[in-house]
C-alpha cells in the first residue's frame, strides 16, 4: 500500500535518474489501453474523461492508443485559465488538439456518458484535494449513475472525499494506493510502468519530499528544538553533533554538559545554548525539546546511564548512538517507536545479540518497534515495515567523527517533525552525498570539519531540485 507522498518520492527519484516523466505517462497509457483491449475487445463506444493534472494525461495517452480500433471520444476538463499540466499538454498534442472536447457542460457530458459502453475515469489521481468542486462532483455523480463499465486510472477519482467514482476496475501503477480496496476501486490491477527497484528501495533525492519546508512567515520555535547530551568524555564528538544538527534548520539547539567541560563547549559552540547538566535541568530541557540525542563521545558512567534512562522515560523522539547503544543493550524493554538507533556492526551486535545484517535489523525493529540505521559501506535503514538501502559515500568516511555527524543530522531532522525512519533515510543520504562531493573536490584529503562545512551546500542541491520541480 503506497501513500501519496511515497509516490511523489519515487517520481522525484525517477526524475533525477532519467530527467523526464513523459515516458512513465506513455507507459501508464499503454498499460490501461492494453487492459481495456484485452478485457473488452475492439469496436466499443469509449468515453475518456480527463482532468487537468497528470492523471488526465494518462487518460489522454490511453485515448490515443484506443482511438483507431474504437469509437472514441475524449473530454479534457482544463483549469479555469484553460491550462493543463505540462506533461498533459504533450499528451494532448500527441492525440491531436482539435479532436479533443474541452470543458463541455454537464448536460453534454451526461449525453456522452449515456452513449458509451466504457468510461475511462482520468479526472483525478493522487493529486486530489478535498473537497471536490463543481463541475467535477456532478460529473462523478453522472459516471456513477451510468450503466457503462467504468475503468479508473491509478485511483478512483475523488477517492477519500465525499464524491468518489465507483469503478468496475482500477488499473493502478507501481503499487496499490492508500485507501484503495475492492469495494471502492472494483477489481484492482497493479501495473509496472518502468519504475526501477532502485527508485523505490534505495535512498535518493526523492527522500527530500519528507523534509518540511521552511515557511516564509513562520515563527520562532516552529522549526523545532534539539537537545543534545553528548561529548561528556570527548568534547569534539559533542560539538560535531550540534554542528551537523544545524543543517536540518531547527530553531534551537541546546547542549547539556558537565560543569567541568562547559567552558570548552561554550567557546566552541558560542552561537548555541550550552547548559550545565543536573537532574532538574535535564528534566526541563527534555520537556521543551522535540528531539534528543545522546551517546556520541559520552563515555559510560553513572551519569550517562542516568541520561539514557531519562531520555527513555521522556517519551520524546530520540537518537541513540555509540555509548548510548551499549547502555540500551541492558534496557531493551524500554525501546519504543520514537527511537532511532545508529549502530555500526559491532554496536549492532551488542544491542541485538545477533550478527549485523539486514534480516536481523528487520527482526529487531519488528520486535521493539524502533528504527535501526545500521551503518556500513551501504547503510541499512529499517523500521520493520519498510527497509531502505543507502549506498555511496567515500572510503574516507571510515574516519572517526562521521558517525557523530550522522547522528546529529538525524536528530535535527527529527526535531523538524520528521519521523525516525524518514529522518534516518534522508540523514544517511545527505551524509553520503556530502562525502562524495568532497571526494570529487579533494580526493581523500578531507576531514570532519570539511564535511560539516560543505553539508549545507549538499543539502541545498537536493532541496532546490525538489522545489524547482514541484
Ligand atoms: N510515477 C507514477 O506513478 C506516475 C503517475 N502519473 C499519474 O499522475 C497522477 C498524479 O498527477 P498529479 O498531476 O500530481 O495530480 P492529479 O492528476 O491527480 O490531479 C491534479 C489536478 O487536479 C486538480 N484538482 C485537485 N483536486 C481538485 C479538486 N478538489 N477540485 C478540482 N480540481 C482539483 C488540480 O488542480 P490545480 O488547480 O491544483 O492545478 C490539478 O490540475 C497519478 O495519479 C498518475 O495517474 C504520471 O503519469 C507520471 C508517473
Ligand atoms: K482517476
Amino acid at each position: 500500500m503506497m501513500e501519496n507522498i511515497e509516490g511523489k518520492r519515487i517520481d522525484f527519484n525517477y526524475k533525477w535518474n532519467h530527467g523526464d516523466l513523459f515516458i512513465l505517462m506513455e507507459n501508464a497509457g499503454k498499460a490501461v489501453s492494453e487492459y481495456i483491449t484485452e478485457k473488452y475487445g475492439k469496436n466499443r463506444n469509449i468515453l475518456v474523461i480527463s482532468g487537468s493534472g497528470n492523471n488526465g494525461g494518462d487518460g489522454i495517452i490511453t485515448a490515443h492508443n484506443l482511438d483507431s480500433d474504437n469509437n472514441l471520444k475524449l473530454i479534457v476538463m482544463t483549469r479555469s485559465d484553460g491550462s493543463v499540466s505540462s506533461l498533459s499538454r504533450r499528451a494532448m498534442e500527441k492525440f491531436g488538439n482539435d479532436r479533443i472536447i474541452k470543458n463541455p457542460n454537464t448536460g453534454d457530458i451526461r449525453k456522452m456518458i449515456s452513449e458509451s459502453d466504457i468510461i475511462v475515469d482520468a479526472i483525478f489521481g493522487t493529486g486530489i484535494r478535498d473537497p471536490v468542486k463543481e463541475p467535477y462532483s456532478s460529473i462523478i455523480e453522472e459516471i456513477n449513475l451510468s450503466r457503462a463499465e467504468v475503468i479508473s486510472i491509478d485511483v478512483p477519482s475523488g477517492l477519500g472525499t465525499s464524491h468518489s467514482v465507483l469503478p468496475d476496475a482500477t488499473v493502478t501503477f507501481t503499487d496499490v494506493k492508500e485507501g484503495m480496496n475492492e469495494k471502492n476501486s472494483g477489481s484492482i490491477n497493479v501495473r509496472n510502468i518502468g519504475i526501477d527497484e532502485r527508485e523505490i528501495n534505495y535512498a535518493g533525492p526523492g527522500d527530500m519530499v519528507y523534509f518540511p519546508k521552511i515557511e516564509k512567515n513562520g515563527h520562532k520555535g516552529q522549526n523545532g528544538k534539539v537537545l543534545i547530551m553528548a561529548g561528556w568524555k570527548f568534547t569534539g564528538a559533542g560539538c560535531m553533533t550540534a554542528r551537523a544538527a544545524e543543517n536540518a534548520l531547527p530553531d534551537l539547539i541546546t547542549m547539556l554538559v558537565p560543569k567541568a567541560s562547559s567552558t570548552i563547549f561554550s567557546i566552541k559552540l558560542e552561537d548555541q545554548i550550552v547548559g550545565v547538566f543536573n537532574s532538574l535541568n535535564m528534566k526541563n530541557e527534555l520537556e521543551k525539546c522535540n528531539a534528543v540525542l545522546t551517546g556520541p563521545g559520552m563515555g559510560i558512567s553513572e551519569d550517562s546511564v542516568k541520561v539514557v534512562l531519562a531520555v527513555c522515560k521522556s517519551g520524546k523522539k530520540a537518537v541513540f548512538d555509540a555509548d548510548a547503544i551499549h547502555i540500551m543493550a541492558e534496557h531493551r524493554d524500554l525501546i519504543n517507536q520514537n527511537m532511532l538507533f545508529t549502530p555500526h556492526s559491532h554496536e549492532f551486535e551488542v544491542l541485538t545479540g545477533t550478527e549485523a545484517n539486514r534480516e536481523n535489523a528487520e527482526k529487531f525493529s519488528v520486535k521493539y518497534g524502533c528504527t535501526i540505521l545500521l551503518k556500513g559501506p551501504a547503510d541499512i535503514i529499517t523500521n520493520g515495515k519498510k527497509t531502505v538501502i543507502s549506498e555511496g559515500g567515500s572510503p574516507r568516511m571510515a574516519m572517526g567523527g562521521t558517525g557523530d555527524i550522522l547522528a546529529g543530522l538525524c536528530t535535527g531532522l527529527m526535531a523538524r517533525n520528521m519521523d525516525p525512519f524518514h529522518a534516518a533515510v534522508l540523514g544517511s543520504f545527505i551524509n553520503k552525498k556530502n562525502g562524495e562531493r568532497l571526494e570529487k573536490e579533494r580526493s581523500y584529503w578531507f576531514n570532519t570539519y570539511d564535511l560539516l562545512g560543505s553539508m549545507g551546500r549538499t543539502f541545498r542541491e537536493y532541496y532546490d531540485f525538489i522545489i524547482s520541480n514541484e
